[in-house]
């Protein structure tokens, strides 16, 4: 009998096996979205992973197939890669300080897997998140709606979180958006956050808002000194997860997202987070906000912090 259904399913390669890029694995093949293939240096551990994922299939009741493995040629045409390979903080570092070890890391994986998947879609997930997304780009050469970071999904989930925890409300009613750079300098935006259209100004007070602001510039840390041994992972996976489901089942969703800009919010030549419409292209068109004078300047600042870390980075791969 023959068919002109096509057999292929949608492939995402995982690149880095550790906690984030093994919930991710855990999280795609769960939601029934892709086949994953999961890649590490570390030899037998992503093998093993994968094997453990696999025999819980039968009980999570789905098919998805996930491979592990130490080498490129098995992610070749893969619709997604995603970068979490490299190293997590301890406490006490900031996520700039990872610049030196991750850059050769991240630069690496996206030339190894680009020369496998040229047709794919890339999201960098390593830390320091801004800069991983611009070496990325640069060393894969995509055009910039391809290739994009993430972290304003988790820093905005996590705002969500701390609003909902104070109101006592369904986290899901609280929508909320965090731009700027995965750091210190994000750039929470409270005057566009509510409860399902209710802005938070009419339920909290200045000194609560800028109270729950301060606990999302600083909630990977809150974390990571909450863990010792490394940083957040379950958040991190759903919220790379529903990234890589926007793009597969072509959602459109607007996303605060890190991505290349030229000329957006008055910046050029740097990677940030801006809201974005994620689909199947990738990022489709990137939404210029209407921001007040402060907003904006914060979004300057977080911007200049992260042009001084690619200048840094570039200075650190020259070397190499
Ligand atoms: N953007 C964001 O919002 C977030 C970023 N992160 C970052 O993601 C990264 C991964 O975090 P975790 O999974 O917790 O760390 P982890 O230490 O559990 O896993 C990292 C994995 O990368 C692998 N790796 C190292 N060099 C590699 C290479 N050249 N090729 C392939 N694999 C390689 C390691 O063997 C390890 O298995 C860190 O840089 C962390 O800071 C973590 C959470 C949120
Ligand atoms: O804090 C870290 O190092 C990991 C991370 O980026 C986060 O959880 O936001």
């Amino acid at each position: 009998m023959s068919s002109s259904i096509p057999c292929h399913l949608p492939l995402v390669t995982i690149i880095g096996a550790g906690r984030v890029g093994s919930t991710l694995a855990q999280r795609i093949a769960e939601k029934n979205l892709a086949d994953v293939v999961l890649l590490d240096i570390v030899e037998g551990m992503p093998q093993g992973l994968a094997l453990d994922l696999m025999e819980a299939r039968g009980i999570e009741i789905h098919n998805r197939q996930i491979i592990g493995t130490n080498n490129y040629a098995d992610t070749a045409g893969s619709e997604i890669v995603v970068i979490t390979a490299g190293l997590p903080r301890k406490p006490g570092m900031s996520r700039d300080d990872l610049l030196r070890t991750n850059a050769k890391i991240v630069v690496e994986a996206a030339k190894n897997a680009i020369a496998h998947s040229p047709n794919a879609i890339f999201i960098v997930v390593t830390n320091p998140l801004d800069v991983m997304t611009y070496l990325a780009w640069q060393a894969t050469g995509l055009p910039r709606k391809r290739i994009m970071g993430m972290a304003g999904v988790l820093d905005s989930a996590r705002f969500e979180t701390f609003i909902a925890l104070e109101l006592g409300v369904l986290p899901a009613d609280v929508k909320a958006m965090v731009l700027g750079s995965h750091g210190d300098l994000m750039v929470p935006l409270s005057r566009y956050a509510t409860v399902n259209g209710i802005p938070i100004t009419e339920l909290l007070d200045a000194a609560t808002i800028d109270r729950l602001v301060e606990r999302t510039r600083n909630g990977g840390a809150e974390i990571v000194e909450l863990i010792q041994t490394g940083g957040a992972f379950f958040a991190p996976a759903s919220a790379t997860s529903l990234m890589v489901e926007s793009i597969l089942l072509n959602q459109s969703r607007l996303l605060p997202i890190a991505t290349y800009l030229q000329g957006e919010y008055g910046l050029n030549d740097v990677v940030i987070g801006v809201p974005c419409r994620l689909g199947c292209g990738g990022i489709e068109s990137i939404l210029e906000l209407n921001l007040s004078d402060s907003e904006r300047e914060a979004l300057q600042t977080s911007a200049k912090s992260v042009r001084k870390n690619i200048e840094r980075s570039q200075e650190i791969l020259a070397a190499n």
